[in-house]
């Protein structure tokens, strides 16, 4: 997120948040309890933050904000011709063109002053450029970004509605693509700010929300029960830290009301959840990151990785094979790629990790291919077979990252000590590079303890089946000698 001392007119960081804490106390509806204060977190990277300046109770109101004054497509007063041809794509488009709308209105908009504290250029993946992403190495997190894919949806859609409306959409330039170039920076802007800021808005059923500042993680979703969303001035104030969260937003008839979740001490920050994401999600979506994400974290491979080390990428003439995958596509089982997430330090046990899913892939990638076990719900535990497939499929993406976990936080030592900023690459912001450091030494240390698992869960069931042969050995000779003692006795 970039947010510089100056606003564009000149405005500073502080006068930009009294202004806006002016214009939000003066409105008509709103409330804002006295015990809680926008502050300048700058200095540790996080922008703007809500913190008490007195001990705050549980349930207790920190805010409350009128439907009215919550930014959407409906609140708006865009004329709704303007939104039709975009009635189908989902709630995303309409609301982008909505944003541009009002921030190009400048001082006619009425969320001018709500304009002036939102960021216009942000730290989320969007915006790397390809020496920053290259740091993120063989995460599985570059290929989500999907910015090519959302400017060719934005170039059939929004565009050409904004291009037909240069009254309501002035931007600088004298030809269409010029234009256009301007109106898709814009999206991005506006995109991004949804991603990073916009609430899902319950629209006849009041009911607490799910308290994300945003589910939504891409731009060209389209889903009939895609929720309707909507920026919510001061609600979208509140950083999150993973499960430091301490504030919700409620959702009632005609207000959208911030309480207290738990007792908040005077100076403490108030957060609001973004949800138990991984960091590489974190910084794609919202552009920052912080070790109690951690937790979160997951290892991500792709279907065609688990396929070449299992020895069916090159498969074409497999009838077998290929009618299995077939049957699995059908029950939905072929995904892209598949995440485990990092275990839990308490967890033993291979299968509390894995997700049926991806046990009844690795269980169809073994069983021999007329076994019809290949196409059912595993019952039993994870075999060796499986466990070795995994192992194997593990350490193949581990061997895909360019630095091993150690040369990382060598690096990231440095980086944090302020020892030496030649570490950075010149084209990459040491900022980024930072987030990128800890997403892949995240997915590494993920990596490596999924590969423990696999070697002490193959190393229990060889001991296992070991025990198992012997006993079965030694059953068979005890019965033969029992048969031998019974003959001789017989002869007697
Ligand atoms: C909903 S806004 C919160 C207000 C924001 N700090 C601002 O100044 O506008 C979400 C953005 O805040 C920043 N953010 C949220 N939580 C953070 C945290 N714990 N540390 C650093 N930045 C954070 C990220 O840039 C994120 O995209």
């Amino acid at each position: 997120m970039g947010i510089s001392p100056l606003s564009a007119d000149g405005m500073d960081f502080d006068q930009s948040s009294a202004e806006f804490v002016h214009w939000f106390t003066a409105a008509d509806g709103t409330r804002l309890s006295h015990k809680v204060q926008l502050r300048d977190l700058r200095r540790t990277n996080a922008g703007r933050a809500a913190v008490a300046i007195q001990d705050i109770a549980e349930d207790e109101e920190l805010f409350a904000v009128p439907r009215s004054m919550v930014l959407t497509t409906t609140t708006s007063n865009i004329p709704p011709s303007v939104l039709q041809s975009l009635e189908d794509t989902g709630a995303w488009p309409p609301l982008i063109v909505t944003i541009i709308y009002e921030f190009l209105r400048k001082d006619k908009s009425p969320w001018h002053p709500y304009f002036k504290v939102l960021p216009t250029t942000f730290d989320t993946l969007m915006f790397w450029n390809s020496a920053e992403l290259a740091e993120l190495q063989a995460s599985a997190v570059v290929h989500k970004i999907g910015r090519e894919q959302a400017e060719e949806l934005w170039r059939q859609t929004i565009i050409p509605v904004m291009l037909a409306h240069p009254g309501l959409f002035p931007v600088p330039g004298a030809t269409p693509s010029e234009r256009t170039a301007e109106l898709i920076k814009l999206a991005h802007m506006a995109g991004s700010l949804i991603m990073a800021y916009a609430f899902d808005i319950d629209r006849d059923d009041p009911k607490p929300d799910d308290g994300d500042a945003s589910s939504e993680d891409d731009f060209e979703e389209d889903d009939e029960d895609e929720p309707f969303k909507g920026m919510v001035p001061f609600a979208d104030m509140l950083n999150a830290d993973a499960d430091r969260n301490n504030a919700r937003l409620f959702q009632e008839t005609d207000y959208l009301v911030m309480k207290a979740t738990k007792p908040i001490s005077a100076g403490e920050q108030i957060f609001n959840d973004y949800g138990p994401l991984p960091r590489s999600d974190l910084v794609r979506m919202y552009g920052y990151t912080t070790d109690n994400y951690a937790q979160f974290d997951v290892v991500e491979f792709s279907h065609h990785l688990l396929l070449e080390v299992a020895g069916k990428k090159h498969n074409k003439e497999n009838k077998a094979w290929l009618d299995r995958e077939q049957q699995l596509d059908e029950i939905g089982l072929i995904d892209d790629g598949y995440s485990i997430p990092r275990p839990d330090p308490n967890v033993r046990r291979l299968e509390d990790t894995l997700s049926g899913q991806l046990h009844m892939l690795l269980r169809a990638l073994c069983v021999h291919e007329n076994d019809a076990k290949a196409v059912k719900k595993p019952k039993d535990a994870v075999t060796i077979e499986e466990a070795a497939l995994l192992q194997a499929v593990l350490t193949k993406k581990l061997s895909e990252y360019g630095t091993s976990h150690e040369a990382d936080q060598a690096i990231l030592d440095a980086l944090h000590s302020n020892s030496t900023t030649s570490t950075v690459p010149a084209a990459c912001d040491p900022r980024r590079y930072s987030m990128a450091l800890q997403v892949r030494m995240g997915e590494k240390e993920v990596l490596r303890q999924l590969i423990i698992l696999c070697q002490s869960h193959i190393k229990q069931k060889s001991e296992e089946l070991a025990v198992g042969q012997s006993k079965r050995k030694y059953d068979s000779n005890t019965e033969i000698l029992s048969e031998k003692a019974a003959k001789k006795e017989k002869h007697r």
